[in-house]
């Protein structure tokens, strides 16, 4: 059965056997899971392979950003692994992003390619340290526009920005982390938006972590995120 969930389960683990036996008291029915940096860093593609034999679509997060061509190649490696959805970062800038475009594209590859704008952890002091004067919602704006206009096929934002982002580019899918419900701890996340929120206000995909992974029954934790979203 397709996955028609909009939850994304981040599967942030440093030993692949507790990644594992985390998935598998998931239903993929209910939900698809992210592999980032700390796990792919631990185990390589193989964890792919084994949430897929699992039945799970998979979002591959390694957020490239690097020159054109040496970012095209590793989409391309990760988009030939069958992955559901890969991401770099959009300041990578347009050159970038579209020669992972066109590298999609002369494949014929389904995998979506998704733009990360301000990651969810920054805030609009941390963007004064970079010498960004603007906003994070305005930030994460002028990022989509050229995401946009790469034709990436999604964003990475705060569902704080999301009803700004699905007015304007109505067409793009809005993936968001920093997703905590009601009374659940922040952590190193600042621009934070409880679920229900995020899709009353455009989210097409939730991603979350340790309000389920660290939970002490994550199969419940996750049912009752769906329940907050009926
Ligand atoms: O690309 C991401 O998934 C991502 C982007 C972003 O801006 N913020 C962000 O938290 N993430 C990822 O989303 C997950 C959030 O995990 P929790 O904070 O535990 O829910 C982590 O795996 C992050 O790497």
């Amino acid at each position: 059965m397709p996955c028609t969930s909009p939850v994304i389960v981040a599967l942030d683990f440093p030993i692949v056997a507790d990644a594992l036996n985390l998935a598998k008291q998931l239903d993929p029915t209910k939900c698809r899971v992210k592999v980032g940096k700390e796990l792919f860093t631990v185990c390589g593609p193989m964890i792919i392979d084994e949430l897929q034999k699992l039945g799970f679509d998979v979002f591959l997060d390694l957020k490239f950003h690097d020159i054109p061509n040496t970012t095209a190649m590793a989409v391309k490696v990760a988009a030939s692994m069958g992955v559901w959805m890969v991401d770099i970062h959009c300041v990578g800038g347009m050159a970038m992003m579209q020669a992972c475009r066109n590298v999609l594209d002369q494949t014929k590859s389904q995998t979506l390619l998704i733009g990360v704008t301000v990651l969810t952890s920054l805030g609009i002091d941390d963007l004064k340290q970079l010498s960004i004067t603007k906003s994070p919602e305005q930030q994460v704006l002028s990022l989509a526009q050229l995401a946009a206009e790469a034709g990436l096929d999604g964003l990475v934002s705060s569902a704080q920005e999301a009803k700004s982002l699905k007015l304007n580019f109505p067409h793009l899918k809005l993936v968001t982390p920093g997703i905590r419900p009601e009374g659940s701890s922040k952590d190193d996340q600042q621009r934070i938006v409880t679920p229900a929120q995020a899709i009353a206000d455009g989210s097409d995909y939730l991603v979350i972590g340790r309000p389920i992974t660290k939970s002490e029954n994550p199969e419940q934790a996750l049912e009752s995120i769906l329940a907050s979203l009926a």
